[in-house]
């Protein structure tokens, strides 16, 4: 297969201004150090230029970044927050300059990027398919043969000539997302915002992703915190840190080491900073085995202990609480909910704090990675603290711990997402 895209040593540069407190008035004292500050980074090189009350720093959002992409390619980029995979993104899409590097790209890219990118808000979402479509090159006969297709795609047909600024977040990813994948570009460039749709049009449209890339030969570039998805649409992966390519490869292997280093970086007890404006706050969340030792690794023979402590300031009606536990590729494996003891224990409490513990019994869970989720929603929150969502309190991926099951299968390690013990018993001996 040919190469469609090459990036070569490609970099991008930011300038940060930090704010160093109001300054009432300036004494000599200060434009002397000043000048001899300035003057001393001149002679050592350094880019910092400082103004009196502010200061530029150069933060460099990605660096020395080269790789290729061959046609009908499926290519997954993780990273954590803020490593530059927007940035990386927004330059293959033309958004943003870079500062130093190239881009070779074959063919016309259509992206979706953050909500609100793309689309002219004042304009319908008729006349948004039909501005994309020249955008891209189509003509007005050849839009209007995919326009069926698209509007069916993202069941938006009552609001075709509604202003796209009226539109929810979630109806405006619906139409982004089947404009970008049916006008036929060559490369299909898609950032997290597929997040913002409800799971099942998620499934959608990476089941689509995967048929442009499969049946038409297209190419994928796709950004996700969702190592399930990730894994199951792109065959590589590009893993990106602090700016730079840390992996590049086959995406199960990829994941797997990024997994790794991500659970190494996590403590298992956490303290988790209150939002002063929240119904209530995790002070505290670990992780303890059955001596009551914290741990991140376990035994399948032994429960998984979660403590958390819970300060409730004000109870909101019908407040509850999960936790979600997914494994190493994001699939969930487990959700317990605060309804699982028969009634919502959650209502009960009081204001005050509370210490909680979720046990998970030996043998449950099977050998593997996971990674926790706590929410707390109510179907009564306050939309001002997330307008998007019933969610008060949402701990993404909060803790990641692995299960080891010592228990072998004809010599192998036991497979699986459970490690029940199943009991096998001979009933009944037929002589022949
Ligand atoms: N316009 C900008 N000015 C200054 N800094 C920026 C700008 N855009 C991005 N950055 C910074 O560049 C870094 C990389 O941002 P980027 O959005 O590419 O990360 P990301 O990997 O996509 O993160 P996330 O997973 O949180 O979306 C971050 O530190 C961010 O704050």
């Amino acid at each position: 297969m040919s190469t469609v895209i090459t990036v070569e040593n490609l970099g991008k540069k930011y300038l940060l201004r930090h704010q160093s407190g109001k300054q009432p008035y300036v004494a000599l004292r200060d434009v002397l150090s000043d000048g001899v500050r300035n003057l001393g980074r001149k002679l050592l090189g350094r880019s910092n230029a400082t103004e009196r009350g502010a200061e530029q720093e150069e933060f460099w959002a990605i660096k020395d970044v080269s790789f290729e992409v061959k046609q009908g390619d499926r290519i997954g980029i993780i990273g954590r927050n803020g490593a530059g995979k927007s940035t990386l993104l927004k330059i293959l899409s033309r958004i943003t300059e870079p500062t130093t590097g190239s881009i070779r790209i074959k063919g016309r890219v259509a992206s979706l990027l953050e909500v609100g990118t793309g689309f002219h808000p004042e304009l319908t979402g008729r006349e948004n398919i039909y501005l994309n479509g020249a955008i891209l090159g189509m003509g007005r006969a050849e839009i209007k043969k995919k326009f069926d297709e698209i509007v069916d795609f993202a069941e938006i047909e009552k609001f075709l000539d509604t202003p796209v600024k009226r539109y929810s977040s979630g109806m405006y990813v619906r139409l982004a997302f089947a404009v970008a994948a049916h006008l036929e570009p060559e490369i299909l460039v898609v950032d997290e915002v597929l997040a913002v749709g409800d799971a099942q049009f998620q499934k959608k449209c990476l089941g689509k992703m995967e048929d442009v890339s499969a049946k038409e030969g297209r190419t994928v570039l796709f950004v996700s915190h969702n190592m399930g998805a990730i894994n199951k649409l792109c065959n590589d992966s590009i893993w990106i840190h602090h700016g730079r390519i840390h992996g590049f490869g086959n995406s199960s292997d990829v994941i797997r080491v990024y997994n790794a280093s991500v659970a190494g970086e996590t403590q298992t007890q956490l303290p988790v900073a209150g939002n002063e404006f929240a119904p209530l706050s995790v002070r505290s969340l670990q992780l303890v085995n059955a001596d009551n030792v914290e741990s991140v690794s376990f035994s399948c023979d032994e429960p998984v202990r979660i403590l958390m402590s819970l300060e409730i300031s004000h109870c909101i009606p019908g407040m509850y609480g999960y936790v979600e536990i997914f494994d190493q590729y994001g699939e969930t494996i487990l959700v317990s909910d605060t309804f699982d003891a028969g009634v919502n224990i959650l209502e009960q409490l009081g204001a005050g704090v509370h210490d909680i513990e979720l046990h998970i019994p030996p043998r449950t869970l099977g050998h593997g990675e996971y990674s926790l989720t706590l929410d707390f929603s109510s179907p009564q929150s306050d939309r001002t603290i997330r307008p998007d969502s019933t969610s008060v309190l949402h701990l993404d991926r909060v803790l990641r711990f692995s299960l080891d099951d010592f228990t072998t299968t004809r010599g192998n390690t036991r497979r699986g997402h459970l490690s029940t013990i199943i009991a096998w018993k001979t009933l009944v001996q037929h002589n022949s």
